[in-house]
């Protein structure tokens, strides 16, 4: 074997991937690190927006779990699951769905449309102008997931909550999030999953079958609604997948992961100083 840690393989390790994975074991660890975060920081609440997503109904329950385990041990504790729609969301049966299958303590329903609406109106007022409609919609997408940032840190600071993030390896990768948008939180439980092994802790959790295999959406632009994570990354998340877990993978993908990976590295780190 060659001393010269493959690309491949230093990516996987940074990202914490591990090479075997058993969904029940990997449930446990998840609940017990969630409420031993609440326990050890004193806080009280966990807060998580709930999109529909595989991703976020998985923290959810996860979430639930955890606050229960807390409960269980004599710590005051609640989970906020936070419905955070643009206006009226076309896959709203889905996010009800996920809320009927994670049975949070509460929610808590924020639109984040007028906030969006406004803080891009203003914008432009103040002079910003955009190369095209496509450039603008994109722009206005980012400020949707920070809107979504703003209000699960407001209800974390009302409740003495921490904030969850949804991240994992396959959405790391490739740094397919919004930096200091859904990108921030203060604990994030899914990290170092692979997007199959969310989707089989969704199942072993007992989550709607519609769900765990839902085609995952970042659904943030307005001109093209729903669209899918897959095509706006030109890569399936199977092949990320088989990437991170150290299976062979096609020349071009590997090279396209490796130059994501590479290019967005500032996104997983803290800001650089002098
Ligand atoms: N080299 C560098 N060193 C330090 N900082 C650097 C940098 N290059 C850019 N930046 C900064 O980063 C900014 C770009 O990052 P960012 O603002 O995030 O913007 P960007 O990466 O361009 O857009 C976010 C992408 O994530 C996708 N997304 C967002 C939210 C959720 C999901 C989902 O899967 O659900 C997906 C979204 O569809 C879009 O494709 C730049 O404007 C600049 O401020
Ligand atoms: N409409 C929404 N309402 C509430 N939270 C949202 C909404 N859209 C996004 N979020 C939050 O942002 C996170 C990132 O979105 P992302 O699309 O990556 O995850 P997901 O929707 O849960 O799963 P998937 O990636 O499979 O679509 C979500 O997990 C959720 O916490
Ligand atoms: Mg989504």
């Amino acid at each position: 074997m060659s001393d010269v840690m493959s690309a491949q393989q230093q990516i996987a390790d940074e990202l914490q991937v591990s090479a075997t994975f058993d969904a029940e074991q990997e449930i446990e660890r998840r609940v017990v690190f969630l409420a031993d975060r609440l326990v050890d920081t004193g806080l009280t609440a966990l807060v998580l927006g709930i999109s529909g997503g595989v991703d976020s109904t998985t923290a959810g329950r996860l979430c639930q779990l955890a606050v229960e385990r807390a409960r269980a041990a004599g710590h005051s504790a609640v989970f906020v699951a936070m419905r955070l729609p643009y206006g009226v969301q076309a896959d709203e049966h889905h996010a009800q769905a996920a809320l009927e299958f994670i049975r949070p303590d509460r929610v808590l329903t924020v639109d984040v449309k007028p906030a969006s609406d406004a803080a891009l109106e203003t914008l432009v007022n103040g002079g910003l102008t955009f190369t095209d409609d496509a450039q603008q919609d994109f722009v206005h997408g980012n400020i949707k997931a920070r809107q979504r940032m703003i209000a699960q840190y407001a209800v974390a600071g009302a409740m003495k909550g921490l904030v969850v993030g949804t991240d994992h390896a396959a959405e790391a990768i490739t740094g397919f999030f919004t930096k200091h948008g859904d990108g921030a939180a203060d604990v994030v439980p899914l990290t170092g999953l692979t997007k199959r092994r969310v989707r089989a802790i969704a199942q072993a959790l007992g989550a709607p079958a519609e769900l765990v295999g839902k085609p995952p959406t970042a659904d943030l632009e307005s001109l093209a609604p729903g669209k899918l994570d897959e095509d706006a990354l030109g890569l399936a998340y199977n092949e990320i997948d088989d990437f991170l877990e150290g299976r062979p993978v096609p020349a071009a993908v590997e090279a396209a992961l490796v130059d994501r990976y590479r290019a967005t590295e500032h996104k997983r780190q803290l800001p650089l100083g002098p």
